[in-house]
């Protein structure tokens, strides 16, 4: 992979504030992707990375690289209703510290609207004292987003992939490796239609010059307030899509992986339009390296460490398989037994 210089080693600072990046986009976009991108990149930059999971059972953490960043999970609930008080504190402990970080990633669940956590920047005191918001991010799937662009929700409900398209300075269209010539160009067109703004950026594996994304100070609230009048309003409301949830399990045991292909095969061929996204971290059976499954509607891939995705099991580290699953119409009992099933017994 191409390694980037990024020059501006003062992290785009704007005096003693320090630069964060929102990074957003739909479920599976690629966001967890250009965070590893950005981490291991030659930028000189001492960079915190702050992650909003959904769901109960986590697995992000085991997505991350490896690295001497310092990463800080938040998994209550969702960064942009909830969470937004933890991210507050965060940020605020952060700036409290002697050592200070050149840049901070804050990376979204794939449903968050990133208005409100953009808002943070500009309503808290201590905040805006202590950062600037420097650019939201929005990573796009060229080959599933238009579906979710194009979805009518119910009045009043927010359509969060579009929310991530029309607030951001930077897109990036991920995954052109994925789609044909035609393909890509519409989501260009949906995309343009939505935010003629941002600097739109081609990209496979999230792969992007990072001179292109940070310290670019590319933020601009008045834009802002055109897209959104009451961007300020802190009282103001906002409803997710409830009908999307998602089912967390965690098994002890070790997996046939035979069994768990053909199992997560079928389910992902027959159920994966309404399963949007689905990952795990697996121990295999008659295997000392920790797997890595990721789903994107029906496309999916079961990996390992051995083959250098993601790290290995720590020395007594409990080897516990952990799946999440996220979409509509769930059923719980049934994708916990279907993963049982597929236990070495
Ligand atoms: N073919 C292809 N796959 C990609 C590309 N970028 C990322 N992926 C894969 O897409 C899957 C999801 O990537 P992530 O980076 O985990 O996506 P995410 O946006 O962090 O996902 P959530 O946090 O679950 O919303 C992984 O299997 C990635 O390896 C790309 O450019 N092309």
């Amino acid at each position: 992979m191409d390694f980037c210089e990024v020059t501006n080693t003062d992290g785009g600072s704007n005096g003693d504030r320090t630069p964060c990046s929102i990074l957003t986009g739909f479920l599976g976009a690629g966001k967890t992707t250009l965070v590893n991108h950005i981490l291991k990149g030659r930028h000189g930059l001492k960079i915190a990375v702050i992650e909003n999971e959904f769901g109960e059972v986590g697995v992000d953490d085991a997505l991350v690289l490896e690295t001497e960043e310092e990463v800080f999970e938040m998994n209550n609930g969702c960064i942009c209703c909830t969470v937004r008080g933890d991210l507050m504190r965060i940020l605020n402990k952060l700036s409290k510290r002697e050592t200070k970080f050149d840049h901070i990633l804050i990376e979204t669940t794939g449903l968050a609207d990133p208005a409100p956590v953009a808002q943070t920047f500009f309503v808290d005191e201590d905040i805006k004292a202590s950062y600037s918001l420097d650019a939201i991010i929005t990573v796009v799937d060229c080959a599933h987003v238009i579906p979710h662009l194009d979805e009518v929700k119910p009045e009043g409900v927010e359509n969060e992939s579009v929310e991530q398209v029309a607030f951001a300075d930077k897109i990036l269209l991920n995954k052109i490796d994925l789609v044909t010539q035609e393909e890509k160009d519409a989501v260009i067109v949906k995309v343009r239609g939505i935010n003629k703004l941002a600097e739109v950026i081609e990209t496979t594996q999230s792969a992007v010059d990072l001179n292109r994304i940070l310290g670019v100070k590319a933020f601009d609230l008045d834009r802002v307030l055109q897209v959104e009048e009451d961007f300020l309003d802190t009282e103001g409301e906002h409803e997710h899509d409830n009908s999307v949830t998602s089912v967390g399990i965690a098994l002890p045991g070790a997996l046939s992986l035979p069994k768990l292909n053909l199992w997560l095969t079928t389910l992902l061929q027959t159920r994966g339009t309404d399963i949007f996204r689905s990952k795990g971290v697996l121990n295999i059976s008659g295997s000392d390296s920790r797997h890595v499954f990721q789903g994107v509607h029906m496309l999916m891939g079961i990996s390992s460490s051995e083959e250098g995705v993601g790290r290995g099991w720590k020395e007594g580290e409990e080897r516990e398989n952990r799946i999440v699953f996220i979409g509509r119409n769930l059923n719980r009992e049934e994708l916990v037994e279907g993963f049982k099933n597929c236990l070495v017994q």
